[in-house]
């Protein structure tokens, strides 16, 4: 029977990556995805932007919309304090259930917490289902469409603090034109663009690095 893509790359992880070595399973990753098969992974280019928002943002709290197959919960996971961790959310459970083997195979289980559903029925619960209060950081990376309800539902449940951090993949391409207007236009955030490519080509993406101003 037939394989699918996501099945695909988590094969290509248990063969070529060392379980409990995230770099390895970041590695092996970028190599199917730029020698076999393209994948909507942050990637090799974007992704160490992503790494250095994390490491200067350093959350105790993090947040992830749309996990796909983990490879940015890897990224972000294994940068990540002892003691803190990152809640991803993801809508389909054949990429949820990929997910968390990639997960495992970078020994990052205890650090992840991947729920499954939509976001805008889960961010209202987080504060409850968590036990947290606000989040340092957030990065936006599900369906384009919902970077902006889904902002304005954090804002509405008071889930970003003064200093709050939240980076967008993909909005150039395949773009968040209404998210960029808000973030870049509101008084409420200071935001600067990270210039860069879509993962694993050579059309033009970048980041949105937006900081709440409270
Ligand atoms: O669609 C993307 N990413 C989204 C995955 C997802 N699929 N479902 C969800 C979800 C939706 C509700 C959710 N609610 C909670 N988690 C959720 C997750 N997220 C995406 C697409 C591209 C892309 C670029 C150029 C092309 F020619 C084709 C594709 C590149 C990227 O970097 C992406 O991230
Ligand atoms: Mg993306």
């Amino acid at each position: 029977t037939s394989s699918t893509r996501p099945q695909r790359l988590l094969r290509a992880v248990q063969r070529k990556a060392t379980k409990g070595d995230p770099q390895s399973v970041i590695s092996a990753i970028d190599y199917f995805c730029r020698n076999s098969e393209w994948a909507m992974n942050v990637g090799d280019e974007k992704g160490p932007i992503l790494d250095s928002v994390v490491c200067e943002v350093s959350p105790a709290t993090a947040l992830e919309l749309g996990t796909y197959c983990g490879y940015s919960s890897v990224r972000i996971a294994r940068l990540l304090p002892v003691g803190t961790k990152l809640i991803t959310l993801e809508f389909h459970p054949d990429y949820a259930c990929i997910a968390r083997q990639v997960i495992q195979h970078a020994g990052l289980e205890d650090k992840i917490f991947l729920v499954e559903g939509a976001s805008g029925d889960l961010i209202p619960k987080m504060a409850d289902m968590f036990g947290i209060s606000t989040f340092d950081f957030v990065f936006l990376d599900h369906w384009k469409d919902r970077y902006l309800p889904d902002l304005k539902l954090l804002e509405e449940c008071q889930l970003l603090r003064k200093g709050s951090v939240l980076l967008a993949d993909n909005v150039i391409c395949p773009g968040t034109p209404d998210y960029l207007e808000y973030v870049r236009n509101s008084p409420r955030y200071e935001s600067r663009y990270f210039q860069s490519h879509l993962e694993y080509t050579k059309v033009e993406d970048g980041l949105e690095k937006s900081v709440f101003l409270g």
